[in-house]
């Protein structure tokens, strides 16, 4: 016991032992000085809140002694809080309205951009799923104007010329781009916006748009976990396949021009939805909002 209390006396600094984190000091006799606002020989009656809740205001403000917090009538109680603060208590809300999102969704051919879009469609309000304009034919399945706008090569040129795109591109042969219209009115009324592209389509976003959208990057969770999931969507020719699988390589290294990171695996595509609406909703939660603009 004895070496215990040598080893506990040298081993901590003299120093430490007398800080006030580290030591619980007697209460000395001598009398403390107090926090009251008021000092005890005023005439004042005693205060009963703690006084670290009171502003400026409140302690020049004449007010009746608070009732007892776990007897008094709650009413009663927050009406005494409120005067003895000096003002009414305001049920506007304290968190801003958060700014309309654009939220940018890309990554490789086959990866699963729309499976995903297509269950965040599902599961969340609030979003408007911009419908892109594209040259390329009809899958089946695909509905004209909700899957996409299926236009000719000569109408897509024309809304070129019209300024009517926010983005647009030639990919693998077939022309696709952002109707900016349709973006400006759902933004008007509220609604969070995702826009859907390729890697092109992104770099070509991120340039015009900057940090005020946010930009997701969607992966399998392997090269060779794509390649398959392409071959199985029987939508490609094999030399199709090919220019998507080569394409895919590269495109994973523009990784770093995107805010998040999103591995859509095999099978676990409702996994890879919940992040995307955590991202959503983090973004939401954001102190210094991101402010877009078309
Ligand atoms: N998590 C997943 N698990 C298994 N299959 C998936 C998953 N996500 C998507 N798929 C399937 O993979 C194929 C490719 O998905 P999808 O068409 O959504 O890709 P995409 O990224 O939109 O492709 P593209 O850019 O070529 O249009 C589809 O057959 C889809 O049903």
């Amino acid at each position: 016991m004895l070496l215990l209390r040598r080893l506990f006396a040298t081993s901590i600094p003299r120093s430490q032992l007398h800080h006030p984190l580290l030591t619980r000091s007697p209460i000395p006799s001598v009398a403390l000085p107090t926090r009251t606002p008021f000092p005890r020989e005023s005439s004042a009656p005693p205060l009963m809140a703690s006084d670290a809740a009171r502003t400026e205001d409140a302690r020049r403000a004449p007010f009746a002694p608070l009732p007892n917090s776990t007897t008094a009538d709650k009413v009663e109680l927050y009406r005494s809080l409120e005067s003895a603060l000096g003002s009414n208590f305001s049920s506007e809300p304290i968190s801003p309205t958060p700014h309309p999102l654009i939220i940018v969704i890309s990554g490789p051919s086959g990866v699963g951009k729309d499976a995903v879009i297509k269950r965040l469609r599902e599961v969340r309000e609030g979003i408007h799923f911009v419908v892109t304009a594209t040259s390329r034919a009809q899958r089946p399945g695909e509905v004209d104007g909700k899957d996409y706008y299926f236009v000719t090569k000569e109408e897509f040129l024309s809304m070129i010329q019209r300024n009517e795109l926010l983005e647009y591109a030639l990919v693998y042969g077939e022309y696709k781009g952002i109707p900016k219209q349709q973006i400006r009115d759902y933004m008007a009324k509220g609604f969070d916006i995702v826009l859907r592209v390729d890697i092109q389509g992104a770099a070509t976003l991120r340039s015009i748009l900057g940090d005020s959208a946010v930009f997701i990057f969607l992966v399998a969770e392997s090269e060779a976990a794509l390649v398959k999931r392409l071959i199985g969507r029987k939508t490609e020719t094999s030399d199709m396949l090919l220019v998507r699988i080569a394409t895919a390589r590269e495109e994973v290294k523009h990784l770093g021009n995107f805010d998040y990171i999103v591995v859509n695996a095999e099978g676990k595509l409702e996994s890879a939805v919940k992040l995307v609406e955590s991202i959503i909703d983090a973004e939401k939660a954001k102190i210094r909002q991101r402010n877009a603009q078309i």
